[in-house]
């Protein structure tokens, strides 16, 4: 087989024009893209196998790669794997056949950024060059232990963790992300959107179990001012404020029956009708999903359609539980500590051999959000800059028994707060202690409390606890 190569549509072009690599047997095509890209300023290169391909990626550096599925001497997944392995840093998109989604699939989860079905749609092609361009380099290890807003940890897990999120971040497939409460869902589907090519478009994350069931159209879709009572002004929704970016939808399972069919038809459309709008407008949203229930049970107990669960569950990246990264918790106990005391404008805590040893033998139900509510509450209590481990109030069994945290009501403040914001700090304190007396589970936390768990979602929200109920 020749090597089509270095054939470089526009090498008159000199300095840095990305370079493109096209993996196809059909000379028709590599003309059709090789024109296409030419007019959007790139330099071209064709390879007509696998073996020519592999041969110019080692010959020179490529920004983009485009490989057909079914070349003569192997199929394009082969190449995406290569790729994967030896230049991580290369966005890989194939082109599948039509109605192929099992192939695009693979795809997907072999590494390759995204994919194009045939025929080519020119404006499809664009667009992916556009969004393969922009994905920012990929970030080293010491990179990612300077950065705030990573996953924290040296544990095998975490390292495979954040090997896979930065695979991931490198696609534009759909992510579900599974885990416990509070393993860092939210964390990681930041840091996949902080990597990829969306990283410069919005973020907008939805708690999906906190909105009320009758604005949940609204709140996605938008609407036209007036569209009804109450529409005093244009509304975008999520899907419109996430166009470009990342919309990630956290407790997706949360989310009703009726509204997981509009959400199912605006993902496979790509197009969003705002209420009170007759023209549909088209979005690009990337979508990672999560919950900590088990979604495929959700599906088997006809909780949760499973042609969405197919859509949204592309990739899955499920978290490692805290107590089976013990290891880690020194590095993140002393960070979030560093936060906490940063934060409150305090100088710096550390923990005494005894408290580390403790808090390295709790159980956490909670995860590292119960890990940094530990320590909030220790340092609200302890003025010392050396933590003990009387210090922590674990429970002596920490691994037997749950934290039950001490609610002190505010009969103090009773007389100097305003009534609303009595009543509010009644709710929170009322909301704290069910979550801490049902491990964090908040399923039980709202039976306790005798509310739905959509209500104490809603009011959690109101009152701020999303973040350290
Ligand atoms: N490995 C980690 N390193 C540092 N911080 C972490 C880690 N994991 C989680 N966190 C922190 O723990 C808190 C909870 O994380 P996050 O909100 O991402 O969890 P979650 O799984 O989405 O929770 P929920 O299921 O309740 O929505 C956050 O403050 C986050 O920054």
């Amino acid at each position: 087989m020749s090597v089509d190569s270095e054939r470089s549509v526009n090498s008159h072009r000199k300095t840095a024009s990305p370079h493109i690599l096209i993996v196809d047997d059909e000379p028709d095509i590599i003309e059709l893209l090789e024109l296409t890209l030419a007019r959007m300023g790139m330099d071209v290169s064709s390879a007509q196998c696998i073996g020519d391909a592999k041969q110019l990626l080692q010959s020179r550096q490529f920004q983009l790669c485009l490989t057909d599925m079914r070349l003569p001497d192997g199929d394009g997944l082969e190449l995406v794997k290569y790729i994967a392995q030896h230049c991580a840093d290369l966005p890989v998109a194939v082109i599948t056949a039509h109605g192929t989604t099992e192939n695009a699939v693979a795809a997907l989860k072999a590494g390759a950024f995204d994919y194009l079905p045939k025929p080519v749609s020119l404006k499809q092609l664009r667009d992916l060059v556009k969004s393969a361009l922009s994905l920012p380099p990929m970030q080293t290890e010491s990179a990612v232990q300077v950065s705030q807003r990573v996953l924290l940890g040296e544990s095998a897990p975490m390292l495979q963790l954040r090997a896979t999120i930065d695979k991931l971040s490198r696609s534009q497939a759909a992510v579900y992300i599974s885990g416990e409460s509070g393993s860092g869902k939210e964390l990681a589907a930041r840091m996949i959107h902080e990597r990829s090519a969306r990283h410069t478009q919005p973020f907008v994350a939805v708690n999906c179990g906190a909105i009320p069931e009758n604005l949940m159209e609204s709140e996605f879709f938008g609407y036209k001012k007036g569209a009804f009572t109450g529409a005093e002004k244009d509304h975008d929704g999520f899907f419109l404020a996430a166009n470009g970016g990342t919309l990630f939808l956290d407790e997706v399972a949360d989310l009703p029956l009726t509204m997981q069919v509009k959400l199912l038809r605006v993902i496979q459309e790509k197009q969003v009708r705002r209420i009170g709008e007759t023209q549909e407008k088209s979005v690009d949203v990337r979508i990672i999903s999560a919950t900590h229930k088990k979604l495929n049970l959700c599906v088997e107990t006809g909780q949760f359609r499973q042609d969405l669960y197919y859509r949204l569950n592309v990739i899955e990246l499920n978290m490692p539980v805290l107590r089976e990264m013990r290891e880690d918790i020194p590095l993140i106990a002393e960070a979030v500590l560093v936060k906490l005391c940063r934060e409150a404008g305090r100088s710096a805590c550390s923990l005494k051999k005894d408290a580390l040893a403790l808090l390295k033998s709790y159980d956490y139900p909670g995860n590292v959000r119960e890990l940094e509510n530990i320590l909030e509450r220790t340092l609200a209590l302890c003025f010392d800059t050396e933590i003990g481990k009387e210090d922590l109030q674990l429970p002596h069994k920490a691994k037997e028994t749950p934290q039950i945290a001490t609610i002190r009501l505010p009969t103090d403040l009773e007389q100097s707060l305003p009534l609303q914001d009595f009543l509010d700090r009644l709710e929170k304190d009322s909301i704290v202690k069910a979550l801490n007396e049902n491990r964090y589970n908040r399923t039980k936390a709202a039976k306790t409390l005798g509310i739905t768990v959509r209500s104490l979602r809603y009011r959690m929200e109101r009152l701020g606890l999303n973040e350290r109920a």
